[in-house]
């Protein structure tokens, strides 16, 4: 997709379950100047029972789920970022419907780390025996248009200045640049 037809405004944060979502889309709202929508606050109380209880969600959970943050996204009035699994190559094509030219950046985690990390993490309804059922259900989006995979390994500042490299490097020309990263917003 050329540079003219990726949004500009809006930007999707993807990946499994402990990949480092939240933590890498607070720092890039920060930096942008741009709100932060965090899929996880929109689950419905039905999807976080049975997250909690260790049962997988199906699309059909997940569909209205999507639904929900895409209309969210696309009614935002400025810059925002929004985090959220996004597994599957359908689901985000429904955010793609809500918000044409989607940004997306895929945080790739492997299952070890993965395992290690929701293990390590307390005060969270997402039930680590869920972690495998991630990467069941996960397809990955490298090679799908608009977006850009980071390592869940890297330390979170260069992830983010990975990102906003690739947002300035891939900005939409002769258009407003309404997210403006600058090296010097992600110290
Ligand atoms: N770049 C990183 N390197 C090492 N650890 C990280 C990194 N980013 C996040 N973490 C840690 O990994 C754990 C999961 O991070 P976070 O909650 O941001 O993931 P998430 O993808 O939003 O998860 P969920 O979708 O389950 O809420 C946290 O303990 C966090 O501190
Ligand atoms: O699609 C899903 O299975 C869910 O969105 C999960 O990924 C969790 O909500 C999230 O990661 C919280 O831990």
């Amino acid at each position: 997709m050329a540079p003219e037809t990726l949004n500009a405004r809006q930007l999707l944060v993807m990946g499994v379950s402990g990949c480092g979502k939240s933590t890498l889309a607070a720092r890039l709202a920060q930096g942008l100047g741009a709100s932060l929508i965090e899929g996880d606050d929109h689950h419905p109380a039905a999807n976080v029972d049975k997250m909690r209880r260790g049962i997988a969600l199906e699309d059909a959970d997940r569909l209205p789920w999507l639904g929900v943050l895409g209309a969210l996204l696309a009614a935002s009035t400025g810059p925002a970022v929004l985090t959220c699994s996004a597994l599957k190559k359908s689901y985000r094509d429904r955010l793609r419907a809500a918000v044409p030219g989607l940004r997306i950046v895929f945080i790739e985690l492997d299952l070890e780390e993965a395992t290690r990390r929701l293990a390590a993490r307390k005060d969270h309804f997402f039930n680590p025996r869920l972690v495998a059922s991630q990467f069941m259900a996960l397809e990955s989006p490298v090679g799908e248009e608009g977006v850009f995979r980071v390592s869940a390994m890297l330390p979170q500042p260069e992830q983010a200045r990975a990102v906003a490299h690739w947002l300035q490097s891939t900005a939409p020309t002769g258009a407003p640049l309404v997210f403006s990263p600058s090296e010097l917003a992600f110290p």
